[in-house]
């Protein structure tokens, strides 16, 4: 089902075999999406009536091999709403085609799923940004994207989503507004920033060079995924809230010691973990109250 490369592509049957499976398994109809990063499958603990997959088990799904993700589907419902959560995402650097990094928005999409929440950790670049503050993303920078590692690069089924997409409106203004709102109601106004996000395949961390050039193109913080599924779900008609969890500075100047390594990156996704399950529930709360006045 998956070939190597660009060109890679899903055909419309594989989609449609993994839905129909899925569909067949759970009653639950997902509304909203929430991808949860490195460290971050907590979000899915605060689902009531939940029903767990592991990917191994889903026809044509990838498996997660980076520590922090779990590695399952889990459908449920938050404060009424249906939901459908990603514990563990799949990444690039992992060996995967963004085809199969991509597949689960797709599926979600053809189960009738309106909403996605991105989440993942990321280093912050801005020097204003501390770790331990949650970024709002309002836009992104594909670098692999740019070099022709693109998710939509090779045959576009027209069923999804058009050839060329608008891309300058992937991240919904009401989802961002609204979760600034949440963020200043739960009193994290002093960590919640709005930025830009830049993705990089990894899975080194940026030399500083390499964060100095980050910084020059008006990146705010810069992570390892998340890129390939919003373009993914922008194309077929998904709106779309990424927040990412800035859990180290990226390093700019030389003289400075500090090394980054992943198991810091999963300490601070710990240690915010509660408190983004706090946002994430009250944003899907309210979110609901937006589908109903629709
Ligand atoms: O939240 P994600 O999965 O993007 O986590 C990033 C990318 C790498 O998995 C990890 C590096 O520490 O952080
Ligand atoms: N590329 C990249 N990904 C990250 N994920 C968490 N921290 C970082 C970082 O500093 N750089």
């Amino acid at each position: 089902m998956h070939t190597k490369g660009s060109s890679c592509c899903c055909s419309f049957e594989d989609y449609k075999l993994t839905t129909e499976w899925l569909l067949n398994q759970t009653r639950h109809r997902p509304k909203v999406a929430v991808i949860c990063g490195s460290g971050l499958g907590l979000l899915a603990e605060g689902a009531a009536d939940k029903q767990t997959f592991r990917y191994q088990d889903i026809p044509n799904f990838p498996v997660s091999t980076v520590p922090g993700h779990e590695g399952c589907l889990v459908f449920g419902t938050i404060e009424e709403t249906p939901c459908v959560f990603m514990k563990g995402h799949f990444h690039l650097c992992e060996g995967y085609s963004l085809c199969q990094v991509t597949f689960p928005v797709r599926i979600f999409k053809l189960m009738g799923v309106e909403f996605m929440l991105v989440t993942n950790a990321s280093g912050g670049i801005c020097p204003d940004f501390k770790v331990g503050d949650i970024m709002i993303i309002k836009d992104h920078i594909n670098l692999p994207g740019f070099a022709g590692q693109h998710p939509l690069c090779g045959p576009n089924d027209e069923r999804f989503g058009t050839r060329f997409p608008c891309m300058s409106d992937a991240y919904s203004k009401d989802l961002r507004t609204l979760a600034l709102d949440v963020g200043s109601e739960l009193g994290c106004s002093d960590f919640i920033r709005t930025g830009v996000y830049c993705m990089v395949s990894g899975p080194n961390f940026e030399t500083i060079a390499e964060a100095r050039v980050l910084l020059t193109l008006g990146c705010d913080s810069v992570g390892m995924s998340m890129v390939p599924e919003v373009t993914v779900a922008k194309h077929c008609g998904l709106k779309v809230l990424g927040l990412t969890l800035v859990t180290n500075k990226v390093s700019l100047d030389y003289s400075r010691e500090e090394k980054v390594n992943h198991d810091e990156v999963l300490e601070i996704c710990k240690m915010r973990a509660e408190l983004l399950q706090k946002l994430v529930t009250t944003l899907i709360g309210r979110c609901q109250q937006n589908i109903n006045r629709q």
